[in-house]
């Protein structure tokens, strides 16, 4: 059978519907209840076979924004795509990929897991590559060696992440949300803001769902959703970039019907009624100057998908 020699993925990034947070464990990790939802906002990642003869240690990356900087995006083997074409490489006994281009919508240290999307991104393009026959389960597995968040994006919609966030259930979620996000200038570190927590909480309780955010996705009642979504992770970010609260007041104020920070932040998440609503308010609160960039997006949609 023929296969391709260069593969393009598109990957979602995701905003965090209830963010649980337990106690930290002794492996320096937190338990979490951490319901994840994908929303359309999307790296495009290409990967590009070695060739015949050549067996590279490791990919050579290139990356571009379409929106805002890439600063920050490392162009080295730390990268989480360099880490997942080496990883996928040694599972499937074949020479690492010699090529992978990143085009990065989804904001560099933001808290929508955009370099876990483009790991998850490499993980199915390399799939794809070598005709390698990976399972779902097994590219999971794949997933969850190189971070928490990476075996979402595989699987994209709505679902509900326990352990330290990689063992993935998919919630029912029938309803179609309308978000804008607000865009930070500088990055938060995951690990920072976890300690922060760690600070902040040292009595922290084992997590738990909220049956009321369950009831409101099942129900698709945007107006409920709102009330419900909650994050643990907050009251850090908060403390480590006190003016995130007023990009959040500003949204509150100009409509929005819930408002909180993504995962570890900075990105500020709002959930509007509808399209309308979502685009108003995104010029509103770069009108007000509370923030620089927003972007406009829609929840749920699909994980990484195959697109040339
Ligand atoms: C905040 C979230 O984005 C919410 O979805 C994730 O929990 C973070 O996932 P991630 O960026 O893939 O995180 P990892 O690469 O696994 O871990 C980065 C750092 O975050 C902290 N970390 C992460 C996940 C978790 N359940 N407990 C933690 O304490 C640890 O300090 C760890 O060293
Ligand atoms: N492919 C990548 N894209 C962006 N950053 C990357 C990538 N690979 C490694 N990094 C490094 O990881 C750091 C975190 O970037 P990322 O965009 O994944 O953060 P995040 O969205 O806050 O993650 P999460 O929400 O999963 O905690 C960056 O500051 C950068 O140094």
């Amino acid at each position: 059978m023929n296969t391709p020699n260069t593969v393009t993925v598109r990957v979602p990034a995701k905003v965090n519907l209830q963010l649980a947070v337990g106690p930290a464990r002794d492996d320096g990790y937190h338990d979490l209840v951490n319901v994840f939802h994908a929303v359309s906002l999307f790296d495009e990642v290409t990967v590009t076979a070695a060739g015949p003869h050549a067996t590279p240690d490791a990919p050579q990356l290139s990356a571009e924004a379409q929106t805002g900087p890439r600063a920050g995006v490392p162009l080295d083997g730390t990268n989480l795509a360099s880490r997942a074409a080496r990883l996928a490489a040694g599972a499937c006994d074949r020479p690492c990929p010699g090529r992978i281009h990143l085009r990065k919508n989804i904001p560099v240290a933001g808290g929508m897991a955009g370099g876990s999307a483009d790991a998850a991104a490499v993980l199915v393009a390399c799939n794809t590559l070598w005709n390698a026959g990976l399972s779902e389960g097994e590219l999971g597995s794949l997933a969850a060696e190189l971070g928490s968040d990476v075996a979402f994006p595989l699987l994209g919609g709505t679902a509900v992440g326990t352990g330290r966030g990689e063992q993935l259930t998919p919630l029912d979620s029938p309803g179609r949300y309308h978000w804008v996000f607000a865009l930070s200038e500088t990055g938060l570190s995951t690990g920072a803001v976890f300690g922060e927590y760690d600070r902040l909480r040292p009595d922290a309780p084992a997590p738990r769902r909220d049956p009321e955010l369950t009831r409101a996705l099942a129900a698709a009642d945007a107006a409920a959703l709102g009330a419900a979504l909650s994050n643990d992770l907050q009251r850090a970010a908060l403390s480590l970039r006190p003016d995130l609260e007023g990009v959040l007041r500003a949204g509150r104020a100009a409509g929005a019907s819930g408002a909180l920070v993504s995962g570890s932040g900075p990105t500020c998440a709002f959930l509007a009624g509808d399209e309308g609503t979502a685009r108003a308010l995104a010029a509103e609160l770069e009108r007000s100057g509370a923030c620089q960039h927003t972007v406009v997006a829609h929840g749920h949609v699909a994980g990484a998908t195959v697109v040339g």
